[in-house]
């Protein structure tokens, strides 16, 4: 397909105006700590909403509706846990337009200043000499949520009819595996999002640093935890220990028995499931733009299992991966307390990939834990459950979304952007796929070393301003393609 070159110059201008603007809008976005798994800050994340339908209104929008999804189900400390609301909006109703349905989540990771943040995690700090914005959600995923605000904003001022019908879905339980989402999608499908000809999500990452990327695949999650029972309550270890059955011990026996220190999964079956690698696909990574040495800077180590591009990114994007992610009941503040904890629960996550079926993934996860518990012969009990799962989603990035934001991204980057994988998850990306029978097209806006999850996440304003103009920019080529 062959584009006229289009008037985008005044957009990418009228962005550039607007940066002191759009930089407020997303400090007073990162300001509101919406962490979906913190129950405590459950009110903060209907704040979050609230505060994207003001702005939805104030920009224009029409039909915002926000979406209640009823209680949070199990396991959940608060059986009366309200989910957060689904944020619908629209811009444009013109029938001769095509329309796109964006989608982004506006809850956030867990941030504590004490777990190393420079800076508090939740006051957005603009490093003015680096022009970086560091902050929670900066990347992930308040700041292309805002992004695609801004879009609406700088045409506002420049008077600009949005070449597309925008329709957005906002959700408030990404980090937490899309509770509630799918069902609304469904229920929807015919209704609000009847007209949509297409779905794009900014919420992943460009591979590397330099380079941008436009995503057509996602490796799945499945969440699970472990919880051991044991004492009535907590015990000295001076006076129990050697003496009574300890929860951590079991539990540690068992987690240490999911995967090895090369990343080797332990649980028998999962790797029958793995789709086999054709000849194709590995060409494919030949021409992939990364490094060991990217991934070391992303990581800010040496610690990568993998000496080769080609592994790094096959193991990132086609093969599963299972990961330890904590404890909770046992000790871990300062100091040296000698406590024997009665109740710990241990958590972990595996990330699937074609072809690994969900369900049975599950059932080999129980068999083994159950197994191992059993050769343990303790009096303690275990439970092993799932938290969340949310499915892989591999697509064809040959279509019209994908070639209108390729020009774009080459418009702002004067660069190709490659086609990538990515090793994170999106659950609710099938969903749309399969509900609305549309394509999906992921159009990254920040780097791979922006640290999302981690500490001292940011986004570099760079990224920022231009990831505006790349979300303008595919609107305005999708809109005449
Ligand atoms: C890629 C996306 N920005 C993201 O971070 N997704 C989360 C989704 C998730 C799944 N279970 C819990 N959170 C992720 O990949 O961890
Ligand atoms: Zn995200
Ligand atoms: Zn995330």
């Amino acid at each position: 397909m062959s584009y006229d070159k289009l008037p985008l110059e005044p957009l990418f201008k009228k962005i550039d105006e607007l940066k002191p603007k759009f930089i407020e809008r997303l400090r007073k976005a990162i300001a509101i700590p919406s962490v979906s798994s913190d129950e405590t800050l459950r009110p903060r994340v209907v704040d979050m909403a609230n505060f994207l339908k003001n702005e939805l209104t104030t920009l224009g929008f029409h039909d915002i509706q926000m979406k209640d999804l009823g209680i949070q189900p199990p396991p959940v400390a608060d059986p009366n846990l309200k989910l957060p609301p689904i944020v619908l909006g629209r811009f444009g109703n013109d029938a001769s337009k095509k329309t796109v349905l964006v989608y982004g989540h506006y809850d956030v990771q867990p941030a504590l200043k004490e777990d190393g943040w420079a800076t508090d995690p939740f006051d957005m700090y603009h490093d003015e000499a680096k022009d970086i914005l560091f902050g929670r959600g900066t990347t992930d995923d308040k700041g292309p949520v805002i992004g695609w605000l801004n879009v609406i904003e700088a045409h506002n001022e420049l008077k600009w009819e949005l070449p597309v019908n925008l329709v957005v879905c906002f959700e408030g339980m990404e980090e937490s595996g899309s509770l509630g989402l799918e069902g609304l999608i469904a229920k929807e499908a015919k209704q609000y999002f009847s007209k949509v000809d297409t779905v794009c999500i900014s919420d992943n990452y460009w591979l590397g640093t330099s380079k941008p990327v436009l995503t057509y695949g996602l490796r799945g999650c499945n969440y699970y935890q472990i919880i051991v029972n044991g004492p009535g309550a907590d015990l000295h270890s001076g006076i129990f220990g050697g003496i009574v059955a300890e929860p951590m011990t079991d539990l540690i026996k068992v987690m240490s028995q999911l995967v090895d220190s090369t990343g080797k999964i332990l649980i028998p079956g999962i790797d029958d499931m793995i789709a086999p690698l054709t000849d194709k696909e590995d060409a494919l990574y030949d021409d992939i733009d990364f490094s060991v040495e990217e991934l070391n800077a992303a990581s800010g180590s040496k610690t990568s299992l993998h000496d080769n591009k080609k592994d790094i990114l096959k193991h990132r994007w086609r093969y599963p991966s299972l990961s330890l992610h904590g404890i909770e009941g046992g000790f871990s503040g300062a100091g040296a307390k000698t406590v024997i904890p009665a109740k710990v629960i241990g958590k972990f996550s595996i990330r699937t990939v074609p072809d690994i079926d969900s369900a049975k993934l599950d059932q080999l996860v129980f068999d083994h834990v159950n197994k191992l518990n059993a050769q343990l012969n303790s009096p303690n009990t275990l439970k092993v459950e799932l938290i969340h799962d949310g499915n892989y989603w591999v697509s064809n990035p040959f279509n019209e979304a994908f070639t209108a934001a390729a020009k774009a991204t080459e418009d702002v980057w004067n660069i190709k952007p490659d086609f990538t994988r990515e090793g994170g998850s999106i659950p609710i990306t099938i969903t749309f796929e399969k509900e609305l029978g549309t394509d999906v097209l992921l159009l990254p806006m920040g780097r791979g070393d922006d640290g999302a999850h981690s500490i001292n996440e940011k986004l570099n304003l760079s990224n920022y301003i231009n990831g505006c103009k790349t979300l303008g920019g595919y609107l305005h080529y999708y809109g005449k393609s």
